[in-house]
């Protein structure tokens, strides 16, 4: 049994940014995730999406295919993804549905269901995308404090100055819808062994476990530790491209969901630099004992191999 883990909290509501700033810093040397309280999404936003969410994937099949993903947005089916293409597993047991950017070039790209089945279905999730996107830019500027930066370091470098987020509604469907398709010796991942690829998730869960992290990803065998649920927190995470630009002193961790055979919803919004943006190892992070342990890379390129590699494996 998995021993779960104790996060840090982080409140991003106190007027002492300092103070929180320091409290990140230390979170994301240590966990690269930790919880966030007060962070201006209201719980019945959260529940109202929730429902709606869960109207959209209780839909037939047919009907979700009929939204299926195109240029990164839309409907996956299960086994559609596996997150760790190092496995020859089928598949992630989860279907999600993506909304990218709402303003800019890309906003078009997006697909809704219809007014007719689902009627309020855009208008909330537009309403949370707003508001998950504002949470994380106001975060944004602690971690640059946290990062020793100015606090508008991300805008000033082009990595938040667009807002180029991607909102991933999740289902996992239970064991039993599965039942019948699955070997008996086959092992099945919610959400295989991964680490994100942008620069800070937000994850809002619906109270199932499943979510599991391994701190030392380098270390064999792996530990996994199980990650509760807090009610009305997110649960915040860095990405690979945070891990790039401090050199590995934040830890972008590796996390799965393990399927407990209950049906579970989440919702992981990330927020990712921008496709031109050049993601290199920050002055601060590096000196000559401790040299830049990745070469730059131009965040679009880097998400468009991350995603194609997971949709790709089979
Ligand atoms: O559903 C969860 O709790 C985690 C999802 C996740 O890690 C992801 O979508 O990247
Ligand atoms: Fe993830």
């Amino acid at each position: 049994m998995a021993e779960s883990v104790v996060l840090p909290v982080i409140d991003l509501s106190s007027s002492d940014r300092i103070s929180t700033a320091n409290s990140i810093r230390q979170a994301c040397m240590e966990y690269g995730f930790f919880y966030l309280v007060n962070h201006g999404v209201e719980e019945e936003v959260l529940e109202n999406v929730f429902d709606e969410s869960r109207k959209f994937f209780s839909l037939p099949l047919e009907e979700k295919m009929k939204l299926g993903r195109k240029d990164d947005v839309g409907f996956a089916p299960i086994y559609a993804e596996n997150l760790d293409s190092s496995t020859t597993s089928k598949g992630d047991l989860k279907e999600t549905f993506h909304i990218g950017p709402l303003e800019g070039e890309e906003s078009h790209l997006n697909l809704w269901p219809s007014k007719e089945i689902l009627p309020s279905w855009r208008f909330l999730m537009e309403k949370y995308y707003k508001k998950v996107l504002s949470t994380g830019e106001r975060l944004s500027t602690l971690i640059a404090l946290a990062l020793n930066l100015e606090d508008d370091f991300f805008k000033k470098i082009g990595a938040l100055d667009k807002p180029y987020g991607f909102l991933r509604l999740l289902h996992y469907p239970g064991l039993n819808a599965a039942a019948g398709e699955i070997e008996e010796e086959e092992v099945v991942y919610g959400a295989s062994a991964h680490s994100d690829y942008g620069m800070i998730t937000l994850l809002a869960t619906d109270g199932v476990p499943g979510l599991q992290v391994c701190k030392e990803k380098h270390k064999q065998p792996r530990t996994w530790e199980n990650v509760s649920h807090v009610k009305g927190a997110f649960i915040v995470n860095l990405g690979d491209m945070m891990e790039r630009w401090t050199n590995c002193l934040f830890r972008s961790t590796l996390h799965r969901v393990m399927p407990t055979g209950k049906e579970r919803y989440s919702m992981a919004f990330f927020l990712d630099p921008n496709p031109d943006c050049m993601v290199e190892c920050l002055k601060s992070c590096c000196s000559e004992s401790s040299p830049p342990r990745f070469p730059p890379i131009r965040s679009g390129d880097y998400l468009r191999d991350r995603i194609t590699a997971a949709y790709s494996y089979s």
